[in-house]
């Protein structure tokens, strides 16, 4: 279910950056409403994919943390969820 380390490092997306048990991208933005409104659009993808992310929203900026907490790890529904999300920005 989860993982090894050599398909984390081959499939995770250039601009995301593995930490532990969690995949993360900070994704910046010009002002404090898009990034909320980006925060939203990720939570209506990840509520179609029964997938979740933990979502920080800062000043210009939204921070996105993705494992499965079920496998214990980072699984296929981590790195898909990073690519629709990347695909949304
Ligand atoms: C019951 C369990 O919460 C559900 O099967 C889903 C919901 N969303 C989820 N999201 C994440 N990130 N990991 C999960 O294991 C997970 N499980």
């Amino acid at each position: 279910m989860t993982l090894t380390d050599d398909e984390v490092d081959t499939q995770l997306p250039d601009e995301w950056d593995r930490q532990g048990d969690e995949i993360v991208r900070t994704y910046e933005f010009d002002d404090y409403l898009n990034g909320v409104s980006f925060a939203s659009d990720l939570a209506e993808i990840a509520d179609e994919e029964f997938h979740h992310p933990e979502l920080i929203i800062g000043f210009r900026s939204v921070e996105v943390r993705l494992t499965s907490h079920e496998a214990g790890g980072i699984t296929d529904d981590d790195i898909r969820l990073a690519e629709l999300f990347d695909d949304e920005y």
